[in-house]
């Protein structure tokens, strides 16, 4: 597996993005235990593990979705603020293009504009945000109302969103769910170009695929700690993921609290 190409790494400029020891619970359980994570201008970390492992959780935390019981996420360097929250693009998972509304495509993605600096829409986001679609594949789509599109097609449309305000970082959930191969590797080539410009990129992804080249390392959690953290590492049937190869300094969870099953959960909310 051939991990990102490392001459593109900015490890000399301050990180984009810092987090330290993020506790999150949910539902009255602890569903991370200390987490970090770095992410540096130029890298792109993938978020691995299995199902439930905590991962849209950790994302959920470091954009400022969900409240953290405890740990720290800066920003440059600094607390996350508002401000600086501008400069990272997020798209969630499974998230719809349209959010209850009928607006087109292109309408979509020039909201992603909004609030850069001024709260219009700068003059040439009509190019802009045609750009962005088209490095997705997806321009022919530009005038389509979002609710008709399908679940790939909206999925496309939202990560041009996140890209057209050219943030410094981007964090994608889940960014391949849903979307065909021809797609796969026009999103790949359009991140290979943000990272490339010295962008960081957070992914949580289950398995690398056409993102492969891309990622430089991937942090690996398993029951919301971290189990390795350096090359991404295949997945194999009898060892989904790899919990035994940390590389980097101490493990988090020394003992790791098997949570009970949470079951159903009523709502979405944190109980902060
Ligand atoms: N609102 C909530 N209340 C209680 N528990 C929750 C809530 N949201 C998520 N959880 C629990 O937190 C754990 C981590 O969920 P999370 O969605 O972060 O996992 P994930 O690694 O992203 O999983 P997947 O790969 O299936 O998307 C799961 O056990 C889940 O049931």
């Amino acid at each position: 597996m051939t991990a990102g190409d490392p001459t593109t790494l900015h490890h000399d400029a301050p990180p984009v993005l810092t987090a330290r020891g993020v506790r999150v619970r949910l539902g009255g359980h602890e569903i991370l235990h200390g987490v970090d994570l770095d992410a540096h201008p130029g890298e792109a970390v993938a978020i691995m593990g299995g199902n439930g492992s905590g991962k849209s959780t950790l994302v959920r935390a470091l954009v400022g979705a969900l409240p953290m019981a405890a740990g720290d996420v800066t920003i440059f360097d600094a607390p996350r603020t508002r401000a600086s929250a501008r400069r990272i693009g997020y798209v969630p998972q499974r998230a719809s293009a349209g959010g209850g509304v009928s607006a087109t495509a292109r309408e979509v993605v020039t909201a992603g504009l909004l609030g850069v600096g001024s709260l219009r829409p700068p003059r040439d986001a009509k190019a802009r945000a045609l750009a962005a679609l088209d490095d997705l594949g997806v321009a022919d789509l530009a005038d389509r109302d979002v609710s008709r599109l399908s679940g790939g097609q909206q999925q496309r449309v939202l990560i041009a969103r996140a890209l057209v305000r050219d943030p410094d970082l981007l964090i994608l959930d889940e960014p391949m769910a849903g979307v065909d191969v021809p797609s796969q590797e026009a999103l790949a080539a359009a991140l290979t170009a943000r990272r490339d410009a010295g962008k960081a990129i957070i992914l949580v992804l289950h398995e690398l695929g056409a993102l492969a080249p891309l990622v430089h390392h991937a942090v690996v959690l398993e029951q919301g700690c971290v189990t390795h953290i350096g090359e991404p590492l295949a997945p194999s049937a009898s060892t989904p993921y790899p919990a035994t190869t940390m590389t980097t300094p101490t493990p988090m969870c020394p003992s790791r609290p098997r949570r009970p099953s949470p079951g159903r959960f009523a709502s979405d909310r944190p109980d902060d």
